[in-house]
């Protein structure tokens, strides 16, 4: 059993700061990170795996630090984002020299084991450049699992992934981290990590926002004000009703458009076709604003 710990870890690229003063700890299981675009995933793991140098902070694994440590690579398997897989050898070749750069004693039976554990043994003899999406990642999950480690990090894995081998690999996923093993995905999509994850990790704009199970996760983001706009046959009239009704925390028709946030979501769907109605106002249009995911992470790291 391992565990990563990582304490006040930043990591800048000139000026952008990628990821900014993270300490948390990853145990074993299944740990999802979840975070938009850019938000410093692929970073973090790189650090996490001993790829990249943190500019401040340590990342130990079990009280070792990762980085510029050898003996570090035994334990962790690291899946990159990256496509790119030499095209010309076959799924065997592949994992079969990882097997010989880790040097193992028996690298012919790590290779077997290792294709057997992601499913692709009847399908080893072929080219990489034959495989679709998901057999490349596959293959690419075995050359990460070949040493056996304790640790397995793989960043955005199921992107491009069809529905099946999506269930597939969160199959293969589960009995990884039931083993004891420490693995932790990376992910953009909240449904994606809330099915397999036990414990959700999420990261915006580099700072590590929230933590917890997928219920606290999810909570913390339905609860979130929400915003509309909406369009009506009287704005003003039922902009001053939804201000004496006092179910919205602001009203703004600045913008030429009636802009509402509400604190309650319940309450507001259910108040607003009565105040319309009660004043003789007809709605034609009500629609969410600002609902993207990165509002939405931006909401959780303002709090
Ligand atoms: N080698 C680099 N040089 C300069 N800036 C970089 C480098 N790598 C990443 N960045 C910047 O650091 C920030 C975090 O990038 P990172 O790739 O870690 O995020 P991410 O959450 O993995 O995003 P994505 O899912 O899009 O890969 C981004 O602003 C990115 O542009």
């Amino acid at each position: 059993m391992s565990t990563l710990v990582l304490d006040r870890v930043s990591r800048w690229y000139g000026n952008v700061v990628a990821v900014n003063d993270v300490t948390m700890t990853v145990g074993p299981g299944v740990t999802g990170l979840l975070g938009p675009n850019g938000a410093g995933k692929s970073t973090l793991i790189a650090m996490m795996g001993g790829f990249l140098a943190p500019s401040t902070g340590t990342v130990t694994l079990d009280g070792a630090p990762v980085w510029r440590h050898p003996g570090i690579y035994r334990q962790i398997g690291l899946v990159p984002e990256t496509e790119a897989m030499y095209d010309m050898v076959t799924g065997w070749q592949l994992v079969l020299a990882n097997a010989r750069l880790h040097r193992l004693a028996d690298p012919t039976a790590a290779a077997r084991a290792a294709l057997e554990t992601v499913g692709m043994t009847d399908a080893k003899d072929r080219e990489v450049a034959t495989y679709s999406k998901g057999m490349k990642q596959r293959v690419k999950m075995a050359t990460a699992l070949v040493h056996d480690p304790s640790v397995l990090l793989l960043d955005e894995p199921f992107t491009g992934m069809d529905p099946r081998q999506r269930l597939h690999l969160m199959d293969l996923l589960h009995r990884l981290g039931d083993q004891g093993r420490t693995v932790l995905f990376s992910s953009h999509i909240l449904e994606e990590v809330e099915e397999i994850a036990g414990t959700i990790e999420v990261l915006v704009a580099g700072r590590h926002a929230a933590s917890g199970d997928f219920r606290r996760i999810r909570r913390l983001m339905t609860e979130r004000p929400h915003q509309y706009t909406i369009s009506s046959s009287d704005d003003r009239r039922l902009a001053a009703a939804i201000i004496a009704d006092g179910c919205a925390d602001t009203v703004d028709l600045t913008a030429g458009t009636l802009a509402v946030q509400a604190p309650d979501l319940g309450a507001f769907v259910h108040a607003l076709p009565r105040l319309a109605r009660e004043h003789g106002v007809r709605l034609l249009e009500v629609s969410p604003a600002d609902e993207s995911l990165e509002s939405v992470f931006a909401y959780l790291v303002a709090r």
